[in-house]
C-alpha cells in the first residue's frame, strides 16, 4: 500500500473588501513580506506537506505567479487556480483541480491564505487527526460571552463553555471533502467553513486545540496585531 501523501488548498480568491486597501490585502506587507508569501512558507518548508494548490483571483493569477510563488521559490506550489463567488467555491475549484493528482485517502489541508501565523505542529497535528475521523478542525475557546442577536435584541446567550471559534487548517481525507463538497454544491448548500459541509452530513469532525495567534487578517488593526506577534515569536527565537 501507497503511503498516504498531504497536500494544502489555500483560497486566497477574496476581495479583501474589509481591509479597504488599494491592494489586495493578501499582497500587504507584513513584516517585510506579502502576506500570502508568509502563509505559504509555513506550508514549503513543513516537511509533512508533498504540495500545495493554491486559489486566487483570475485576473490575478500572473501576478501572484512572478511575485509570490517566483519570486519566493515556492517549488511545492503545484497550480494556481481562479477561485469563485465565495471561499466554498474557491476551495471547490482548488479540490476539482487536485482531482486525479491524488488519491481518496490522501489528507488535504485547507488552509486560508490570510492566516500567516499558523504553526508547523498544528499542521502536523491537524494531518494525524484528520486519519482517524472525518475531518480535523483547528479552534479556540470562545473567550467573549456570545449572543444571538435578532433585529437588534438579544434572544439567547448560548452556553460558552460549548463554544470555539473555528480557524484553519482544517484537514479531511480528500474522498471525504470532496464528496461533502460536491453534495453542497449540488444542494445549493453554503456554508462558511468547510467542516460545517461535513457536519451537516453527519459526519464526525475533530477539535485540534488552536492557537488565538492564528488571526485570519481581515481590518487594519489585525496587521498591527500579526506584526506584534511575529515580533514576540523573534524574541522568544522561534523565527
Ligand atoms: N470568494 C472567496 C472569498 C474568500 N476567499 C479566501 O478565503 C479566506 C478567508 O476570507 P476573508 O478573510 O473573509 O477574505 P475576503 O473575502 O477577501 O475578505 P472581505 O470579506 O473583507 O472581502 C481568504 O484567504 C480569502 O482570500 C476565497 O478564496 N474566495
Ligand atoms: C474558514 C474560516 O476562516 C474559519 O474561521 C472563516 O469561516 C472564513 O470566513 P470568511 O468570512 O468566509 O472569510
Amino acid at each position: 500500500m501507497t503511503a498516504s501523501r498531504t497536500f494544502a488548498v489555500i483560497p486566497a480568491a477574496g476581495m479583501g473588501k474589509r481591509m479597504g486597501a488599494s491592494i489586495n490585502k493578501q499582497y500587504l506587507q507584513l513584516a517585510g513580506m506579502p502576506i500570502v508569501a508568509r502563509t505559504l512558507s509555513v506550508f514549503e518548508n513543513a516537511p509533512c506537506i508533498d504540495g500545495i494548490l493554491l486559489v486566487t483571483p483570475a485576473d490575478e493569477i500572473p501576478y501572484c505567479r512572478e511575485h509570490v510563488v517566483d519570486a519566493y521559490g515556492f517549488r511545492k506550489v503545484v497550480d494556481i487556480v481562479p477561485g469563485g463567488k465565495e471561499r466554498q467555491n474557491s476551495v471547490m475549484n482548488g479540490l476539482r483541480a487536485l482531482q486525479g493528482r491524488v488519491g481518496e485517502h490522501d489528507v488535504v489541508l485547507i488552509h486560508d491564505g490570510v492566516r500567516p501565523l499558523i504553526s508547523p505542529e498544528l499542521l502536523q497535528e491537524s494531518i494525524a487527526v484528520a486519519r482517524t475521523c472525518d475531518g480535523a478542525l483547528v479552534a479556540v475557546p470562545a473567550k467573549d460571552t456570545i449572543k444571538t442577536v435578532r433585529d437588534g435584541f438579544v434572544i439567547a446567550t448560548p452556553d460558552r463553555e460549548t463554544l470555539w471559534q473555528a480557524q484553519t487548517p482544517q484537514a479531511f481525507r480528500f474522498g471525504v471533502i470532496y464528496a461533502a463538497h460536491l453534495a453542497a454544491e449540488q444542494e445549493g448548500f453554503t456554508g462558511t467553513d468547510d467542516a460545517s459541509l461535513i457536519e451537516r452530513r453527519g459526519g464526525a469532525v475533530r477539535i485540534v486545540r488552536g492557537d488565538y495567534r492564528n488571526i485570519k487578517i481581515t481590518t487594519p488593526e489585525d496587521i498591527i496585531l500579526a506584526e506584534a506577534f511575529l515580533a514576540g515569536n523573534r524574541q522568544n527565537g522561534a523565527l
